[in-house]
């Protein structure tokens, strides 16, 4: 295709999406033509991608913010040059454990299928899923029999998920059903997955195919770290592309002018860190009366945090919604504030609850207090345990800047 082609197909998808993001009728006089046009962005408030001018509008097709459909016709030009030149690299896959469940059926008629009670169980067992909770629904072994809508399977093929892993299995046909969950499996087990797509299918079945009408949240998710954050709406984003379906980052770090700019424009989904969304829900006027799926991810260290009185009032302030909560561990606390949250909940384990990841081997070393830091240093200095990368959890943030400063100094 000639660079000629490109311009067209490019300019044609502007108009289309600016019809989407506007009334028809006011679609010419309200949304700035060329960039100069718009205004210079004041403190805190979102900038154009491309030109850094005030980013009033969303694009729709990519979530980013722009200033004008001339700033919008070049993000999406770049955007289309990028794909065709730059060899993407593949999806990151989950390894296979077992290829009873992993292996594609070539008539796949899993939509229609239902398991029998023993089939269900004897699935359970191979995959060391365990659940607690009445009328549990059978794990699902495809993503197409769970009735999401056809945008989503899009996405999530485009991701490369050929099959839900064991935890996405069960929670997700759950989660649809409506049940609040208690969700423990090891890390990196697609959890983050497990919780977006009954997400993404909601907000966009609530929707039915068209933009927001009324502007308000429709779920939440809390996560201890803005890091997590980060990289929890990223996927939302990936999964809810092309659907109505936006999202807004509150967390620490970022202007709250911003946050609040962009929630105030209509998102479905409020991703942020428990103490940023207390803040800004005591400064701003947000109805979070819609809000039906409530997600508290990593549910044990938010509560290691002291995140529990936080996360308690952002409950509070919501309307029973669906509460899914996941935990590395199942500790007596963490049950206990599941249990004050929904009334019925459903607990599902994978593997053996409350052990540690069978991957890692632990290996525990005691010392005097007073030659803690030694002995780790001997251990950075030894050619035999310190082959990076290495990862040195220690107690606060300072102990961190400081342990990382010896060892360049040490190392040099
Ligand atoms: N069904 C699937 N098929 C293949 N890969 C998947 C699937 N679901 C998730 N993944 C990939 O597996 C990796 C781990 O997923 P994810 O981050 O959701 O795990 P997690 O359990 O939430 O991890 P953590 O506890 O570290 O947050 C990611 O790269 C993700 O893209």
């Amino acid at each position: 295709m000639g660079n000629g082609d490109k311009a067209n197909q490019c300019e044609s998808s502007i108009i289309a999406v600016a019809g989407n993001e506007v009334p028809v009728s006011a679609a010419e006089d309200d949304v700035k033509e060329r960039c100069w046009h718009q205004r210079e962005a004041l403190p805190g408030e979102p900038r154009c991608v491309v030109c850094g001018r005030y980013g009033e509008y969303v694009c729709d097709e990519t979530e980013d913010d722009i200033c004008s459909l001339e700033c919008k016709k070049i993000l999406l030009c770049r955007i289309a040059k990028s794909v065709s030149l730059v060899d993407r690299p593949p999806p990151m896959r989950l390894p296979t454990t077992d290829e009873c469940f992993y292996v594609r059926d070539a008539n796949d008629n899993s939509e229609t299928r239902s398991l029998t009670n023993d089939q269900t169980e004897s699935l359970r067992r191979k995959l060391e899923i365990s659940v607690r909770g009445g009328s549990v629904p059978a794990p699902v072994l495809s993503f197409t029999s769970c009735s999401l809508p056809q945008k989503l399977l899009q996405n999530i093929e485009a991701a490369g998920y050929e099959m839900p892993t064991p935890v996405q299995m069960q929670a997700i046909p759950a989660a649809l059903i409506g049940q609040s969950l208690l969700v423990s499996a090891e890390t990196g087990s697609g959890k983050t997955c497990s919780f977006l797509v009954p997400i993404v299918s909601y907000c966009a079945k609530i929707h039915c195919g068209q933009l927001p009408t009324e502007k308000k949240p429709l779920a939440m998710i809390l996560s201890p770290t803005r890091e997590l954050c980060i990289q929890v709406e990223g996927q939302a984003k990936l999964l809810g592309k092309g659907l109505p379906f936006k999202t807004a980052l509150v967390v620490g770090g970022d202007a709250m002018a911003g946050q609040i700019h962009r929630i105030q424009q209509g998102v479905s989904l409020i991703v942020g860190t428990p103490g940023r969304l207390i803040d800004l829900l005591i400064k701003y006027d947000i109805e979070l009366d819609a809000i039906s799926i409530l997600v508290l991810d990593e549910v044990d260290c938010m509560l290691q945090r002291g995140f529990h009185e936080q996360v308690m009032q952002i409950f509070r302030a919501l309307s029973q919604p669906q509460v899914l909560m996941y935990s590395a561990t199942i500790p007596k606390v963490v049950e206990k504030l599941a249990s004050s949250m929904a009334k019925d909940i459903t607990v599902v384990s994978i593997g053996k609850p409350n052990k540690p990841n069978v991957a890692v081997k632990q290996l525990p070393i005691w010392v005097e207090s007073k030659q803690k830091k030694k002995k780790l240093f001997d251990i950075l200095m030894s050619k035999q345990h310190f082959r990076p990368p290495l990862v040195v959890f220690v107690g606060s943030r300072l102990g961190a800047d400081l342990l990382s400063e010896a060892v360049t100094v040490t190392t040099g």
